[in-house]
């Protein structure tokens, strides 16, 4: 069973009437324990599916399935339900992930409340993020990055079937981020928790076992152990990557040459 499933996610958002449709026909897979960076350039939709995914926005048409539950079909209480047993979440901004007045480890024992609270994991969390002597320091007083790693923290208090990060390591050095990375790695091999991250750091998406890039709304491209690949999207649309658009730029008119194995495409208005 896949760990996530979206078949056909449109999500449109109107403000002050006008219309912007941030998701288009988004069809993805995920299986459990996968780890994958969600990548794309700014206003591409990434932070749009990760809401999604998380169930803090309902698509304004598709389908959605969590471990195999249509997301859709759940009533609000059974949502919440599987938003704090189910789901750890990193928001973009470190500090609306984290409650000021608690303590760091209040902080990682508040999102335990759902199941039993395991002191010696809030312990094991914050000295893994490099916060171990940190625990009885207020929140709101750590700086955004020391913010940012208990975040994470926060969000794997649970041992969550997925884990969902917006740009987890975006206030850290390379050493704080590489604990981050290894803590989601981590978290994939041994609690066998999916994670899709969205970012800007090819430190996190290199180490991360696959890439999914979004432009424009779509899926446009996939990467798997280094190598890359465009996907063709529902009605046969492919997106040329921008490197190409010196080759082939958009609006130009092509021949497509069929070949054994797929097409060649050939720019004939040069
Ligand atoms: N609440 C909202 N109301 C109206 N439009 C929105 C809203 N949230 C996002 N959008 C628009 O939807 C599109 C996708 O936004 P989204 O934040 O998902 O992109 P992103 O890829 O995460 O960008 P970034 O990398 O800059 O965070 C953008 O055009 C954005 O302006």
């Amino acid at each position: 069973m896949s760990a996530v499933r979206c078949d056909g996610i449109v999500q449109i958002y109107t403000a002050q009437d006008v219309e912007v449709v941030a998701l288009r026909d988004v069809d993805l897979v995920i299986d459990p324990g996968e780890t994958v960076a969600l990548l794309g350039p700014s206003g591409a939709g990434k932070s749009t599916l990760l809401w999604l995914l998380a169930g803090l926005l309902r698509p304004s048409a598709g389908r959605l399935w969590l471990d195999g539950v249509e997301v859709g079909r759940l009533d609000q209480r059974r949502l919440d339900r599987l938003r704090s047993t189910h789901i750890g979440m990193v928001l973009q901004n470190p500090a609306r992930n984290v409650i000021g007045y608690l303590s760091a480890a209040q902080n990682v024992a508040f999102a335990q409340r759902a199941v039993r609270t395991d002191r010696r994991r809030v312990r094991d969390l914050l000295t893994r993020v490099g916060l171990g002597d940190m625990g009885a320091r207020p929140a709101g007083r750590m700086s955004g990055g020391e913010q940012q790693r208990l975040a994470v923290a926060v969000a794997l208090a649970n041992a969550p079937r997925l884990l969902l990060a917006d740009e987890p390591t975006s206030q850290l050095d390379a050493g704080s981020g590489a604990r981050v990375i290894d803590l989601i790695k981590d978290a994939a091999e041994r609690d066998g928790t999916t994670a899709v991250v969205v970012t800007h750091d090819v430190a996190v998406s290199e180490a991360l076992s696959r890439t999914v890039t979004i432009r424009d709304g779509r899926v446009g491209a996939e990467g798997r152990r280094g190598e890359d690949f465009v996907v063709v999207g529902r009605e046969g649309a492919v997106q040329v990557p921008p490197e190409y658009h010196h080759l082939l730029p958009p609006g130009s008119m092509a021949r497509i040459e069929p070949i054994e194995d797929g097409v060649v495409l050939r720019r004939t208005d040069t």
